[in-house]
């Protein structure tokens, strides 16, 4: 028999597709309706701001959790860097994101089954509901390998099905629509403001450092080149999902799908009166579930890791039950009691993302230079950065409270 110590590093392609998997999901279907106010041009440079600084706040994490033991959680690391306060505050952050996004994918999830084999099955919403959580929480359960091969496989069948589906409509930009002449530019900053929580919420997949580190048994280079992939796949996707979207449906018709509520439904509502074709709208439903699963995946895979390192629950199938029991079964249980609460999840998620995923990383990385005088890796752009990201995560959170007290206007 054969011992082999050291263990085989998995491909760059799987890493990558982990954190584009997560990315990738429900909130790519609030961007248009979100920056309406802002438009093309503004949601342009939005983008790409918030991809910047989410990338960046994602590299942090990984500059410090690479001075702890392999698999430690954001748990371990704001404890021992920040103190018990803001530990706490960290824990029920990023606990309350993970869990209302999980309840969010679930509800989705619930009304997509329910919507599309109700006249072959006879199953309630609920019922459809459970179904979906457990085969999640069964590949879960699995294996993280068995995440990093789905989500491959679904990545794939999402670019297809996207280009399948935008491919018709990107023809049909027209640039009268993509850039209106009569918006005063006065006009965009509180609407800039009032998108910013939702595209955080877009670029978030930080739950997934600490088990892609030990994914890759801490090679930094790998975890570093995931991130940057798999987030710049999201950009691109999101740039395109844009142009497509602003450059057919006029500004003006925007209005409408707000009154509407602004879920996923009115949106492909409006979508489907600027395409000719049935195929075009089966892809496009297609490529929303394929997102929605693998997002679904992505995130519950770092709250299950979360929730063992803080457990302490062991690595075989007894403690591995036991982590998925904590993991799904309060989001499908709430989901099962309240199916339809998929949007304002989303909402919320964006306000407490922008504690553990931005403000939080950015204050741990100021602790651990001050604790380790060696890294193995740096994040870049020094100390200015530090700052640069806790404005950044200062804004959305003002933002964002500031819209739900209601201070900020809504396009409409
Ligand atoms: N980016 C995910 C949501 C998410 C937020 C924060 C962390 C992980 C995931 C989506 O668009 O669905």
């Amino acid at each position: 028999m054969s011992i082999n110590p050291i263990k085989k590093i998995p491909s760059l392609l799987g890493g990558s597709m982990i954190i584009a998997g997560t990315t990738i999901g429900a909130g790519m279907f609030s961007i248009p309706i979100v920056t309406a106010g802002v438009w093309f041009n503004g949601s342009v440079f939005l983008l790409i701001y918030t991809w910047a600084c989410m990338l960046i706040s994602g590299l942090m994490i990984l500059e410090v959790n690479l001075h702890y033991s392999v698999g430690a959680s954001f748990y371990r690391m704001t404890k021992d860097l920040l103190g018990r306060i803001w530990s706490c505050i960290n824990g029920l952050s990023i606990a309350f994101v993970l869990y209302i996004l999980i309840y969010a994918y679930i509800s989705a999830g619930s009304s997509i089954i329910f919507n599309t084999f109700s006249g072959i099955f006879n199953v309630s919403q609920s019922a459809a509901g459970m179904c979906f959580s457990v085969v999640v929480a069964f590949i879960v359960w699995l294996s993280t390998r068995m995440v990093d091969r789905l989500s491959t496989f679904l990545i794939g069948a999402m670019v297809i099905t996207f280009i399948l589906s935008v491919g018709q409509l990107f023809f049909r930009v027209e640039t009268a629509i993509l850039f209106p002449q009569n918006i005063e530019p006065t006009q965009y900053l509180p609407y800039a403001l009032i998108s910013l929580p939702y595209l955080l919420s877009s670029f978030g997949y930080h739950g997934n450092v600490p088990s892609l580190v030990k994914y890759y048994h801490k090679n930094s280079d790998c975890v570093v080149k995931s991130l940057f992939f798999g987030t710049l796949m999201a950009l691109i996707i999101y740039l395109i999902w844009q142009y497509v979207i602003q450059g057919n449906i006029p500004r003006e018709s925007f209005k409408q799908v707000i009154t509407e509520g602004g879920n996923i439904s009115s949106l492909l509502k409006q979508i489907d009166s600027f395409s000719d074709t049935d195929i075009t709208r089966q892809l496009l439903n297609a490529f929303s579930y394929m997102a929605l699963v693998s997002s679904f995946l992505g995130v519950s895979l770092g709250l299950f890791d979360y929730i063992s390192d803080f457990f302490s629950f062991s690595d075989d199938s007894w403690g591995r039950t036991k982590s998925a029991l904590v993991t799904f079964l309060p989001p499908t249980v709430a989901a099962f009691f309240f199916p339809d609460g998929f949007l304002y999840a989303i909402g919320f998620a964006g306000l407490a993302a922008t504690l553990w995923a931005v403000i939080i990383p950015a204050l741990m990385v100021r602790a651990s230079r001050l604790r380790f005088k060696k890294s193995v890796y740096q994040a870049p752009g020094g100390k200015i950065m530090i700052y640069f990201i806790i404005f950044f995560g200062l804004i959305n959170a003002v933002s964002q409270i500031l819209s739900l007290a209601g201070v900020l206007p809504i396009y409409q």
